[in-house]
This record gives C-alpha cells, structure tokens and sequence, in this order.
C-alpha cells in the first residue's frame, strides 16, 4: 500500500474543505439506524459490510441497532487508493452465506454506484431472499447505473470526499469529518 510523506499529508489536510462535521454525520447515523430498524425489526437480517471503507459506517450504525442481526463482509474494490474508479477486483464473496437471507449491503458512499449495483446483483444472484442497501453518502451527480440505495445518510457535492472510512489515497479514513479534497489534489 502506497504512503504519503508527513509533507503531502499535510498539504491535503491545509487544502481539503469541511462538507459535513461530526456533528452532522452522527445526526445522519441516527437517521440511518432508524430507518434500519424499521425495515428490519422482525427479518433477522444479515448485514453486508463492503470492505474497506463500509467498516466505519457499519461499525457506527452496529450499536445503534437494538433489532437481531448478523455480520458478514464483502471485499470489492473499484478505486484501489486512486481519485478514480476502474474495474471491480472482488476479493471475498461470501456466496454461500447469502442464500436465503435478507441483506443489507452496507457502504461508506454511492458515487457513480457501479460498485453498489454489482454487490446487489451479486447478492441476488446468490440466492438471497432480499436485497436493499444503505450508504453514508450519497453523491450529487448523474450515476452510471439505474439502481439507487435504500438508505442514505448524506448527499455529498460531486467532489472526491473523504473521512469517516473514506479514503484519499489510502489515507484519511479515520478523520472525524466529511471533507472534499481540493482541485489540486485530485
Ligand atoms: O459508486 P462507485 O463509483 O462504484 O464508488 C463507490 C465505492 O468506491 C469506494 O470503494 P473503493 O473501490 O475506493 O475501495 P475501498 O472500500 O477500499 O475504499 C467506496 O467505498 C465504494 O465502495
Ligand atoms: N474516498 C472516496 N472514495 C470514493 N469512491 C467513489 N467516490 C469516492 C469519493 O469521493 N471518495
């Protein structure tokens, strides 16, 4: 995995803009939970964590769900550290684990959501009762695909973002915010 020296960290980090502060973001898990909850209070369902950066957001909404449910992970990556997307690497597919469950794939964002529209096709193809999905961030641009999540905590600007589990570059992914990198930097 690529690093950064503490001199670009430090640039991106003096140049990048506020889009949402931990404020805003811990309101919109709250949100996210309830509507969890509500759909899900009696299906038993199995959540998808999609690896990497739906760990923050699956590990945030987790203790907020007072409903019974499971945790399993997919692993697919488009990005692989880079500002721009290309083909899907899938990593780990739990194929067998699906069949017949409910599932909640469960994302940091929905940007062009090719990402998103494969991992549900995926789920469905592998025999699972039902599918929806929930997303931290949702991106304001035209998507690439038809499908749309179920759950959305955030719209974000049509801007590279990063913080809670999203990353620049491999970096950021723990920052307590939800922050745009600049021109420059993308
Ligand atoms: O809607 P799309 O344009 O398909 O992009 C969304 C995907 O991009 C990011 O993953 P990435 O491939 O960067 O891997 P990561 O989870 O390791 O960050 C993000 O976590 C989503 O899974
Ligand atoms: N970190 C990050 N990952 C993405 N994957 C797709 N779009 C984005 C984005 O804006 N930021």
């Amino acid at each position: 995995m690529s690093k950064m020296t503490p001199e670009q960290f430090h640039g991106v980090r003096q140049r990048m803009d506020l889009i949402a502060d931990q404020a805003a973001v811990e309101r919109a898990f709250d949100d996210m939970a309830q509507a969890i909850e509500q759909r899900y209070a009696d299906k038993d369902p199995l959540l998808l964590c999609v690896v990497t950066g739906g760990i923050v957001t699956a590990g945030l909404l987790l203790p907020r769900l007072d409903i019974q449910l499971r945790l399993d992970y997919v692993h697919a990556s488009r990005y692989r550290g880079a500002t721009s997307g290309g083909e899907l690497h899938w990593r780990h597919r739990p194929s067998e684990a699906i069949q017949g469950e409910h599932v909640l794939v469960v994302d940091d964002i929905f940007d062009e959501g090719c990402t998103m529209a494969a991992i549900v096709d995926a789920c469905v193809a592998d025999g699972a009762a039902s599918v929806q999905s929930v997303v931290l961030a949702r991106k304001e641009r035209a998507h690439a695909t038809d499908y749309r999540p179920d759950i959305i905590g955030l719209t974000v600007p049509d801007r590279y973002v990063m913080g809670y589990g999203l990353d620049y570059k491999n970096y950021f992914r723990n920052a307590a915010g939800i922050y745009a990198a600049a021109d420059e930097d993308v």
